[in-house]
């Protein structure tokens, strides 16, 4: 019976034994199985694992998506590496593909530009051109499976799927109706399949790029009927040489379409062009007609209370306990800084109409990079060392004369970059090394004061290149160190690294990476967990309250963020309607501010929930500048400004549950 031959299903949390890759997370869930990313165990390449259901996908099938999948090796296809054959079953190797896919891309929160946006449907074009050389037709274009690699300022686009494809010649015989029905041409729901049913759909997706809505919705009787006979209605806003095309696309008859991939390449790659010469493509933002409720609330400035200042804060702490909360502030002169320490007291009636009370002050013979909350107490990480402002029970440790009680919990002969756990259990410091070019990280156990772990990062490459480097704790047992590679930067690497790892993340087939971001994971053993590459430059890099998930500044890119997922690897831009200055964490999502002090809120996911105006309107003279942020008791904020002419500046106390805003608190 063929009940002896059946294996029992190992779970799903256990690793993929023997095989070369390590799992790193599940990203997404198809018909024939699930998708994971995984790293190679020696390499820390990136790729797709595809799980290929032995009883929802039948050998027969498995081997036709193979056979075409393999003949495919172009930038803009998703490709497959080799095939990985574990007790746990069979799984397709792909390129990993960490931008998600097309739909996520017009659904979310990007700044997809018309520029962009062009650049997606001629890659898209592209890799299909080279699908059709070889007859094979997709049967299946639609923005789900498009799937999308970040490269600076932008995105790869590459088609996925190849799942119902099927070869020109066949089509005659077995030219079933399966597919999406928006997206499928008339000719197909009488069984008929040319190579031009693909660039129907590719008209359809292009129709819904460029203005955010398809030509037809409604059930699949509807849809049929439409593609069938509606005319297609495509809004004036779409400039002339791009309606053009789309409607060739969209003929109803096949003869009257683009008769190949290519002839279609040709004719959007004029139209781009001559766009170009009379649009600025890059300040135009997609889709052309938005949609009435994309705009977030945009609120007026209030503040609870303003404290007057004398003097410019360079950062801002609030720490909680069930004895109270306090505020710490540093600022900075030449070559020393101070600390302040407050304690904060709400007022009777009003909850967050914050009273402080000066507790003391410490100088320190330093500079001071950051004031960081923890349970402990507040940590201050200067240019050498670390101290520890420890957390009284009742109040800080002053002593009588109003100086604030320190311990020195760290200190280097050189300059080092830090991060602090997340329960300040442990901290971790990253010095540059310049007789071996190499990154020195160490672990400290900061109850002892002593070095509780000490380590080389390997990969000398990583820094030789590296215009800035960043530390970050990713959750209580994990740290990532984060380079921005330099445009001086080469692949070539005597470890190995780079290389290594840059080919699944720079799918457009570039050679070399000029500009990247490097994040190497390590646990807090020091065992390095592995290497992602990023062909974008990011900076500025805080964690967030989701573990392996960071927010940055993307160099060169005024209006957006990006925010990073480790585990797994996925990259999502999140376009705002400002410039970043200074930003923090909360406990549901961020809040990022301008120089002015204008300030964006956003949720988890960077979905914009409102807009804060800047607390005073100031001339280019003389700017009053946002200087310093943080949040406290989930929604209050306190936003240090300075306004260098007058010497004056404030601590704005913002309650924001008094904003008209879609916040869950
Ligand atoms: N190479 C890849 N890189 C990154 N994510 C991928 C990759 N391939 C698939 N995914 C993710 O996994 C999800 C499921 O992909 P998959 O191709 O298995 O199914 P599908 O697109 O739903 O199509 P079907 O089940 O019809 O084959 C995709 O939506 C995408 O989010």
């Amino acid at each position: 019976m063929s009940n002896r031959l059946a294996r029992p299903d190992p779970p799903a949390s256990q690793p993929l034994k023997r095989s070369k890759y390590r799992l790193l997370g599940l990203v997404g869930q198809g018909q024939f199985g699930r998708v994971f990313c995984a790293s190679h165990r020696k390499t820390g390449r990136l790729v797709a694992l595809k799980e290929l259901d032995h009883q929802r996908f039948p050998t027969h099938k498995f081997l036709r998506e193979l056979r075409f999948l393999l003949s495919l090796q172009h930038a803009n296809i998703v490709t497959c590496q080799a095939l990985e054959h574990t007790r746990r079953g069979r799984y397709l190797v792909m390129d990993y593909c960490e931008g998600g896919t097309l739909r996520s891309l017009m659904e979310g929160a990007a700044p997809l530009t018309l520029a962009q946006g062009l650049k997606l449907m001629l890659d898209i074009l592209a890799g299909l051109s080279h699908a059709h050389q070889r007859s094979i037709v997709h049967c299946d274009i639609k923005p789900e499976n498009i799937l999308l690699n970040t490269q600076p300022r932008g995105w790869t686009a590459r088609i996925s799927d190849f799942g119902i494809a099927r070869l020109s010649r066949e089509l005659a015989q077995e030219a079933g109706n399966t597919g999406s029905p928006a997206y499928m041409a008339p000719e197909r729901f009488y069984g008929q399949y040319f190579l031009s049913s693909d660039l129907y759909a590719l008209g359809i997706l292009f129709f819904e790029l460029l203005l955010g809505y398809r030509p037809f919705s409604g059930s699949p009787v509807e849809l049929m009927s439409a593609h069938l006979n509606s005319p297609v209605n495509i809004s004036e806003v779409v400039p002339a040489e791009l309606s053009q095309v789309v409607l060739t696309a969209l003929q109803k008859l096949p003869a009257r379409r683009f008769q190949t991939a290519e002839e279609m390449l040709a004719a959007a790659q004029l139209a781009v062009e001559e766009l170009g010469a009379r649009l600025p493509l890059e300040s135009i933002y997609l889709p052309l007609l938005p949609s009435p409720h994309s705009s977030t609330p945009q609120c007026t400035f209030h503040s609870v209370e303003q404290e007057p200042l004398i003097a410019s804060m360079a950062s801002l702490a609030v720490i909680a306990s069930s004895a109270g909360q306090w505020l710490y502030r540093s600022t900075n002169l030449a070559c020393n800084g101070e600390i302040i320490a407050d304690q904060l007291m709400a007022s009777p009636t009003i909850p967050l109409a914050i009273r402080k009370q000066r507790v003391g002050a410490i100088a320190v013979p330093e500079r001071i990079q950051a004031l960081v909350a923890r349970p402990q107490g507040c940590f201050a990480i200067a240019s050498r060392s670390i101290y520890l402002l420890p957390l009284n029970p009742v109040i800080p440790a002053a002593s009588d004369d109003g100086r604030l009680l320190t311990r020195l919990l760290v200190q280097l002969d050189s300059e080092f970059v830090a991060t602090i756990a997340p329960q300040g259990n442990w901290l971790a410091t990253a010095a540059h090394q310049h007789e071996t070019m190499a990154t020195a990280i160490t672990i400290w156990r900061h109850q002892l004061g002593q070095p509780d772990q000490q380590f080389v990062a390997q990969a000398a490459i990583e820094h030789q290149s590296a215009s800035s480097c960043q530390i970050l704790a990713l959750d209580s047992r994990h740290l990532a160190v984060i380079s921005t590679l330099g445009d001086n930067s080469t692949e070539s690497s005597s470890t190995g690294v780079l290389s290594s790892s840059s080919k699944p993340l720079s799918g457009s087939g570039q050679s070399g990476v000029s500009t990247g971001t490097l994040i190497v994971g390590y646990t807090r053993r020091g065992q390095r967990l592995g290497s992602w590459l990023l062909p974008l430059a990011v900076d500025s890099l805080i964690s967030s309250a989701i573990p392996y998930r960071v927010l940055g500044k993307e160099a060169g890119c005024t209006d957006s963020m990006v925010l990073i997922d480790l585990k797994p690897l996925r990259v999502r831009r999140i376009r705002v309607n400002l410039e970043p200055a200074i930003f923090v964490a909360t406990a549901w999502g961020y809040v990022l501010a301008d120089r002015q002090g204008q300030l964006v809120l956003l949720d988890e996911e960077g979905q914009q929930l409102g807009q804060i105006a800047a607390p005073t309107v100031t001339s280019a003279d003389s700017p009053t500048l946002a200087t310093a942020i943080a949040t406290f008791s989930n929604f209050g904020v306190l936003l240090a400004t300075w306004q260098q002419a007058t010497q004056q500046g404030h601590i704005h106390t913002i309650d924001l549950r008094e904003f008209d805003l879609d916040l869950m608190f």
